[in-house]
């Protein structure tokens, strides 16, 4: 199944959740071949020794860069009535820029106010590189990440601050090295600014 940009899945389910597949898409011998014509298009000397291996390694890059580890989506009963912010700050997540195909690169903060689950705390990490892994723009990747805390665990608030740098604006283009953009998902509790959301990092 293919996880690029499409609706939530109903296997997001929250009392059962099932492992989702990474995306399939990927074919490595024709992004391989693919690679082997760019290079030459870009007038490089395919017959370089460095070269000679580079579309197999390029191809496997990508391959890798867009596809997310399984995992399970471990859940547990919120039996203690915690009614408390559980927040993860600082993850750290890279993603491909969908209008150049250069990383963008940065922190995530990820919380929510709990319902009747919990989440294992390496899920909402395992969240942010789940959707990250994919061609992206920024705020959809936060939208993402904030319907899946809402689709999985039906929290009574959500939270998700990402900021990154993206390299399409460093290395060519604007050349603005150093900049950091900022983009946040509130819902439920923690649309109002206050205390609990006072908590994020930068929100
Ligand atoms: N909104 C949004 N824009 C992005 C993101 N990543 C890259 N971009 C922008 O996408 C835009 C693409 O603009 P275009 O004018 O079509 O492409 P370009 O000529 O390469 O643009 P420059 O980067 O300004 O040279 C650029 O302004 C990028 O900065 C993102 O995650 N969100
Ligand atoms: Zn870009």
């Amino acid at each position: 199944m293919s996880i690029s940009n499409a609706p939530l899945p109903d296997i997001l389910a929250f009392e059962d959740p099932e492992p989702l597949t990474p995306g399939s898409g990927v074919d490595l011998p024709r992004a391989q071949a693919a690679i082997t014509d760019f290079l030459r298009a870009l007038g490089r000397d395919d017959s370089d020794p460095h070269l000679l291996d580079t579309p197999r390694r390029v191809a496997a890059a990508y391959a890798e860069m867009l596809t997310p580890r399984e995992t399970s989506w471990t859940t547990f009963p919120n039996d203690d009535g915690y009614q408390g912010l559980v927040l993860v700050k600082d993850i750290p997540f890279h993603s491909l820029c969908q209008h150049h195909l250069l990383p963008f690169r940065g922190v995530a903060h990820v919380g929510y106010l709990p319902g009747e689950r919990l989440f294992g705390l390496s899920k909402l990490a395992r969240g942010v590189e789940l959707f990250s892994r994919d061609l992206q723009v920024q705020e959809r990747l936060t939208q993402q990440v904030a319907n899946w805390l809402e689709a999985t665990l039906a929290p009574r608030g959500v939270g998700v601050v990402m900021e990154a740098e993206h390299l399409c604006m460093s290395l060519r283009g604007v050349h603005t090295a150093g900049t950091m953009t900022r983009t946040s998902v509130f819902t439920g509790l923690l649309a109002d600014a206050g205390p609990l959301r006072g908590q994020f990092p930068n929100h």
